[in-house]
């Protein structure tokens, strides 16, 4: 559906060119919902925008659903264009229109007619939650009704492609939760290949396939979800998922244990799929003369399956601990042994 290869975007400035994107291929799917993570600064937006035409690349091949953009102008560019949509941070609406007339407006561009127009709104409207607020200004509106609207109008003309620049930055946690249940379902419903560009690993972890992390204009590292978060390959990685993984609580709890119990040994367990199932601790205390002591824990879901953390802290004799380790190691439990930060 999308495919860019050796990729780059400079930027002439002032100060001499700047490269937002370098030299960056990927591939994403029909169907897919592709995330893109990177901190502020990192060329996500520059990309994305590539995506959609805004931006040419100053070198390599753009191709989404089929078409070259780098390649096509005029009245094909913008036909192109009708296949890609875009949502944005701040909705980017018309204060003086109505819901109603915001979705309808990519319908008037295209020259839809009233009655095919007005029958498109209606639906557009259930299929994101928004009935009874169809003469409402977005001033009147909530912050996710916003994002609602950007949604409807940004399908309003059945693209193929729908990408997302940081759509839910603004939003607060559980109306972020929301919106992204009605991307998930838009995905399902319509076949919909979604991509976004998010500094938040939560997003990434809550609805994406597959993940891209970017750091100075490249993509340092990028997989299925699931294995990103069990293996993190870079260090900018390994930080996105703590995000999602391990609180700053958490850390000073085993900064605080380190010292507290120098003895024993405070370890990471990281379980996926069907190892976040088996009773681990009580085998660990049935077969080892060892207290446990659980600090953390957390399951979280994936759109690729479950992925589970637990922080414990294992007392008793050295050789026991050790035999502990080397069993939880056996049982395809991820494990890795906290040392000060
Ligand atoms: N139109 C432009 N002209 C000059 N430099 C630009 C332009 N757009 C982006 N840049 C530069 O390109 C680099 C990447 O910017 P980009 O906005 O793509 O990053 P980002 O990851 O989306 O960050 P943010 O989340 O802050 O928007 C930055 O150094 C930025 O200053």
């Amino acid at each position: 559906m999308i495919s860019l290869k050796s990729v780059s975007k400079v930027f002439k400035t002032r100060n001499g060119p700047v490269k937002a994107v370098d030299d960056i291929d990927l591939t994403i799917n029909e169907g897919e919902i592709y995330g893109i993570i990177g901190y502020s600064g990192a060329g996500k937006s520059t990309l994305i925008r590539m995506l959609n035409g805004l931006e040419t690349p100053t070198d390599g091949v753009v191709d989404v659903a089929g078409k070259n953009l780098g390649k096509v102008k005029g009245s094909e560019l913008r036909k192109a264009r009708q296949e890609i949509s875009m949502i944005f941070q701040h909705f980017n609406l018309l204060w003086s229109r109505t819901v109603k007339e915001n979705i309808a407006f990519p319908l008037e561009i295209a020259g839809v007619g009233r009655a095919e127009r007005n029958r498109r709104v209606e639906e557009l409207i259930k299929l994101v939650g928004l009935e009874g607020r169809e003469d409402s200004y977005p001033s009147q509106l909530s912050g996710g009704q916003k994002q609602r609207v950007g949604i409807a109008r940004a399908l309003a003309n059945n693209p193929k492609v729908l990408l997302c620049d940081e759509a839910t930055s603004a939003l607060d946690p559980q109306t972020t939760d929301s919106i992204l249940e009605l991307l998930v379902d838009i995905n399902k419903r319509l076949s919909l290949t979604i991509v976004l560009i998010t500094h938040e690993m939560h997003v990434i972890r809550k609805i994406c396939h597959r993940v891209a992390v970017m750091e100075n204009g490249k993509i340092v590292e990028q997989g299925e979800v699931l294995h990103v978060f069990r293996k993190p390959e870079q260090p900018i990685t390994k930080r996105f998922v703590k995000q999602v993984t391990e609180t700053e609580e958490t850390q000073e709890t085993i900064e605080h244990l380190l010292t507290e119990f120098p003895r024993g040994k405070v370890i990471q367990m990281t379980f996926v799929g069907t190892s976040v199932e088996q009773p681990l601790i009580s085998n660990l205390i049935r077969k080892f003369d060892i207290n446990i002591n659980i600090l953390q824990g957390k399951i979280s879901q994936t759109q690729n399956g479950a992925y589970g953390s637990l922080f414990v802290h294992l007392d008793g004799e050295q050789a026991e601990i050790d035999r502990a380790v080397a069993y939880i190691k056996e049982q395809q439990v991820e494990l890795e042994v906290m040392t000060r930060a």
